[in-house]
């Protein structure tokens, strides 16, 4: 029996393909929703929007979800007139700008200086009494006096193959879409979070970084299908960083046991949350902004308490925030940006209505009065019914998988006994070790 395998740098981008295999009668059933970038679209140039598939190479998607991750990237995404489209979305009456369009940076960055929301350089917004003027406790220095302070930023990256990166494809439709960046200078961030960056070691952004920053930037709401490890969020918390820096919050409410984040980041499950608040810590050092997480499966207690100590980033998991949500020890009122990381998992996960509670039915300010980013790694229905109802006259961006280029993978294929499978196997992944070591020594 013929068997297959891939060299390394497929095993490290091989993912579990996200297609629903058990079809539920509603995914035949054809949608009458089009979403705002597939609209105006030439007839038979779009398929059926919960059937078009993403850089599949055509193959084995018939599904109800496109799969955006599957190999042959760059075949499809590229296309002329592929299912993705340019053509620029209908306005759905939402302003295109945004909470965080209204102000520029200036020349210089605009937390060089003094002026409003100035930043000292412990990082802390200057109030009256030297305290946090947000109400806040700033957390304790993270790196010890001897050690330098880079140490907080020593985890390397990934492994994840960054020059590949170069060949990802893209596609952005909607109105007016900011033009990318292909570096961090382009944008300016702020001198804080670009030292941050160069202490994270990010040297260029990734694709979806360099069109996700500029559009949110812009105060634009954004749906993206990227998929994981393709640095999605850097790309979701820069710009939230840069916002809340930007608009340095004027009087936010205080008082009592009650939690007022600015930003809200949803993600589905506490591994992912605490990834994302370990990130986003290291892009706020020293900018004054606490980043507090919030998931189930952990004791409360711990977590009222540090919402307590005030938060201007909460990162947490849907039915958890339920909890605080209706515990009265959170509100919404002043959320301006919310972050859906791995939207279509939360739905996978059955979270809809705690996200659709969070969402629609709090005090959450509209879509229009804040700015949202919706994460995804495939765009099914589902998730096309929750952009139309959480964004506003959104831009679409698609991104190709990470590391799925063909050209990475050496495919190849051996013709063993079953008997032999196993020593065979073996023999494989040995080779493949001896080859590793003696390419790096
Ligand atoms: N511009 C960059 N340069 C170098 N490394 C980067 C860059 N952006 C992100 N990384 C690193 O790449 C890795 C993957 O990024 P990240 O975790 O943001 O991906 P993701 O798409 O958000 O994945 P997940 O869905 O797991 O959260 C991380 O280790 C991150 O620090």
């Amino acid at each position: 029996m013929p068997s297959a395998w891939t060299g390394p740098a497929a095993e490290s981008a091989v993912e579990p393909v996200n297609v629903n295999s058990s079809a539920s009668p509603e995914t035949t059933v054809r949608s009458s929703y089009v979403p705002p970038h597939l609209r105006n679209k030439p007839q038979g140039a779009v398929g059926p929007v919960d059937n078009h598939s993403f850089g599949s190479g055509g193959g084995g998607l018939g599904e109800s979800r496109e799969n955006l991750g599957s190999a042959g990237v760059g075949n499809s995404l590229a296309t002329a007139g592929g299912a993705w489209g340019s053509r620029s979305a209908t306005a759905s009456g939402i302003p295109s700008s945004g909470p965080g369009s209204g102000g520029r940076f200036s020349a210089g960055g605009w937390n060089k200086g003094g002026g409003s929301g100035d930043v000292r350089s412990n990082g802390l917004r200057s109030g009256s009494n030297g305290k946090s003027s947000w109400g806040v406790g700033s957390d304790p220095d993270p790196f010890p006096k001897e050690e330098p302070r880079d140490a907080l930023f020593d985890q390397e990256n990934t492994g994840i193959n960054f020059d590949a990166y170069e060949d990802i494809p893209v596609e952005t439709s909607g109105e007016n879409v900011p033009p990318a960046v292909s570096t961090f200078a382009e944008i300016d961030l702020g001198q804080i979070l670009n030292e941050n960056i160069r202490r994270c070691k990010y040297l260029k952004p990734t694709p979806v970084q360099r069109h996700a920053i500029p559009i949110s930037l812009a105060g634009r709401d954004l749906m993206a299908c990227a998929q994981t490890g393709s640095g999605k969020t850097a790309a979701f918390c820069f710009p939230i960083i840069a916002g809340i820096m930007r608009n340095s919050p004027p009087g936010r409410p205080r008082g009592g046991r009650k939690a007022f984040p600015l930003a809200l980041i949803l993600s589905p499950t506490r591994e992912l949350s605490s990834q994302i608040h370990d990130e986003a810590k290291k892009f706020s050092f020293q900018t004054g902004i606490r980043v507090v997480v919030a998931y189930g499966g952990a004791p409360i207690q711990n977590q009222l308490r540090d919402l307590e100590r005030g938060v201007e980033i909460l990162v947490a998991t849907p039915g958890r925030l339920v909890d605080l949500l209706e515990r009265g020890r959170i509100s919404l009122s002043s959320i301006r940006y919310l972050a859906l990381d791995e939207a279509d998992r939360m739905l996978d996960m059955g979270f809809e209505p705690q996200i659709r509670k969070i969402v629609e039915q709090m005090d959450m300010p509209p879509a229009g009065r804040r700015q949202t980013m919706l994460f995804s790694a495939t765009f099914p229905r589902e998730i096309q019914r929750l952009a139309s109802d959480f964004l506003g006259n959104y831009i679409f961006l698609a991104v190709g998988r990470v590391g799925s280029s063909t050209d990475l993978i050496e495919q190849r294929v051996e013709y063993v006994l079953d008997a032999d499978k196993r020593s065979m196997l073996m023999d494989l992944l040995h080779a493949q070790k001896a080859q590793g070591t003696s390419s790096q020594g």
